[in-house]
């Protein structure tokens, strides 16, 4: 028998949240933790900010050139978010999936609905929830990264996107960093163990059926 466990179909794992509830921390560790996952980097039309790495965090681009992007129909996604625009680049995505790699996505609850509905048998939409608003504010204080106008208009945002979590798949809080991480981690291994996304398996039934013992 053969151990081949390919071709299979990869997951769009889409997680969004609150600024400051959390995401990017269980993404890296995520990403950290398994190889084989790779990170959609949205192009974006914000200003890139101290700390930030072209390429890495984001690819920044001019308004023009995002428009241009649009016209060429480059995006899976794209949406206007707090004034600036953000966008999924197609090109990766549809080569991760033809390649049976699994794509990560830190993008808010427009770019879910439009993945979800773009690819419905990919997408899983993963909502993490603060424990409290309050909570928000003392970790987006503790990130040191905003000052407290910034910090303010985030937790009124904050309202905004989470008003809008029933649209996703798996809804959590995160309270505990570990017990959060391994409630991520459970979502996409067993979304990995999908029958319909593991190609494989009818090859290696007919292989078990057909095996003379
Ligand atoms: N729809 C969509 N949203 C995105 C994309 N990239 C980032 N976002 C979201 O845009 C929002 C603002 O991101 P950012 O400017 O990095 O600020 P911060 O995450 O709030 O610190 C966040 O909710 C991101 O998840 C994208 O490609 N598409
Ligand atoms: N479960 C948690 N408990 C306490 N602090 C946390 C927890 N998860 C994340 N943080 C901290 O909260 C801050 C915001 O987290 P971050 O991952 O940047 O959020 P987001 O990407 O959603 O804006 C960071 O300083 C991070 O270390």
């Amino acid at each position: 028998m053969s151990n081949e466990r390919t071709p299979r179909r990869g997951v769009l794992l889409i997680v969004a949240s609150p600024s400051g509830a959390g995401k990017t921390s269980l993404c890296r560790r995520l990403m950290a933790d398994h190889a084989g996952l790779e990170l959609s980097i949205s192009m974006t039309t914000r200003p890139i900010r101290p700390g930030e790495v072209a390429d890495r965090d984001y690819h920044f681009v001019s308004h023009e050139e995002f428009q241009r992007l649009i016209d060429e129909d480059a995006f899976l996604e794209w949406a206007d978010v707090h004034g600036n625009r953000y966008g999924s680049p197609r090109a990766p995505i549809d080569r991760a999936l033809a390649e049976g790699r699994d794509v990560l996505f830190d993008i808010d609850w427009q770019g879910a609905r439009d993945i979800a509905e773009k690819c419905p048998d990919d997408a899983v939409r993963v909502f993490i929830l603060p424990p409290s608003l309050e909570e928000l504010r003392r970790r987006l204080v503790t990130r040191s990264q905003d000052d407290d106008e910034v910090i303010e208009r985030r937790i009124q945002n904050a309202k905004g996107e989470i008003a809008h979590c029933d649209m996703f798949d798996y809804v959590f809080v995160n309270d505990d960093f570990d017990r959060s991480y391994a409630e991520l981690a459970h979502i996409y291994h067993a979304e990995r163990s999908k029958r319909r996304r593991n190609l494989w398996v009818a090859h290696y039934r007919d292989a078990l059926l057909n095996e003379v013992v």
